[in-house]
């Protein structure tokens, strides 16, 4: 049987983590799992049922009685909530506005955690979020923590909302960014944080290609 491996990719908004994971996965024929949106699914619902999002129990107790799903797609990847597709409805400034809030709480992040690791298990997995390297795949063989500056990464969230018809000006952007990095790295249940053993890689100055090719070089290197 052929090798494979485990790669996690984690990092700051829009750093570039799910483009790459995606051209990365497809490359090497193994499944991507964007954590980032099992956050906002469950975020969706929270804001769908008008529960308290400060509320950590309350919040728990909602995954609990929760379904997520992902399939994989053309796209990248569908996402299902309770069997009914969100993918688009997930990707809303109301969602991202709360989903850190949400993924602050512990009882929150111990289900997803337990739910992410069955989903990677025994398989080639691309996987991308914010605590892959340090809580869910601990023993990945290949870690990377991928950033840009933050003027970079609101530019680019900006170019894709243009062309997904979203005309959010760029100075808001970049306060929204800062505003979840800030929230990410400094909750108190897995922060936003590079493992130990990932190698860091600034996508500044990179193109897609050559960020997709860094990563698939360094796959390469651990499955020969
Ligand atoms: N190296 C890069 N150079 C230029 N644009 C990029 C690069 N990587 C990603 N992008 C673009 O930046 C945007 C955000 O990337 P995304 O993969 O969604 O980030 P993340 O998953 O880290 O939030 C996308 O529109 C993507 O096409
Ligand atoms: N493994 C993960 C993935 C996402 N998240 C949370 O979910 C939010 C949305 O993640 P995302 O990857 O969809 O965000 P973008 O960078 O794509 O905007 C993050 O800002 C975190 O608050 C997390 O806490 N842990």
């Amino acid at each position: 049987m052929t090798k494979s491996i485990q790669i996690a990719l984690d990092g700051p908004a829009a750093a570039g983590k799910s483009t790459i994971a995606k051209i990365v996965a497809e490359k090497l024929g193994y499944v991507y799992i964007d954590t980032g949106a099992m956050y906002r699914a469950i975020t969706l619902k929270a804001i769908r049922e008008g529960i308290n999002l400060k509320d950590g129990e309350e919040a728990g107790r909602l995954l609990t009685d929760t379904r997520i799903d992902l399939q994989p797609s053309e796209d990248g990847q569908l996402v299902f909530l309770d069997g009914k597709d969100v993918t688009e409805d997930i990707r809303s400034q109301n969602v991202t506005n709360s989903v850190s809030q949400m993924a602050s709480h512990e009882s929150v992040r111990k289900q997803m955690v337990k739910l992410q690791q069955i989903l990677a298990s025994g398989r080639g997995v691309v996987m991308d979020g914010r605590d892959i390297g340090t809580q869910v795949l601990p023993n990945a063989e290949l870690k990377v923590f991928m950033s840009a500056t933050v003027e970079e990464r609101a530019s680019r969230r900006y170019e894709e909302n243009k062309k997904r018809g979203i005309d959010t000006p760029l100075d808001d952007l970049q306060k929204e960014i800062a505003a979840r990095d800030k929230m990410d790295s400094e909750r108190e249940v897995s922060p936003l944080r590079q493992a130990q053993d990932a190698l860091y890689l600034d996508t500044t100055k990179l193109t897609i290609d050559e960020a997709a090719s860094e990563i698939l070089k360094l796959a390469e290197e651990r499955l020969n």
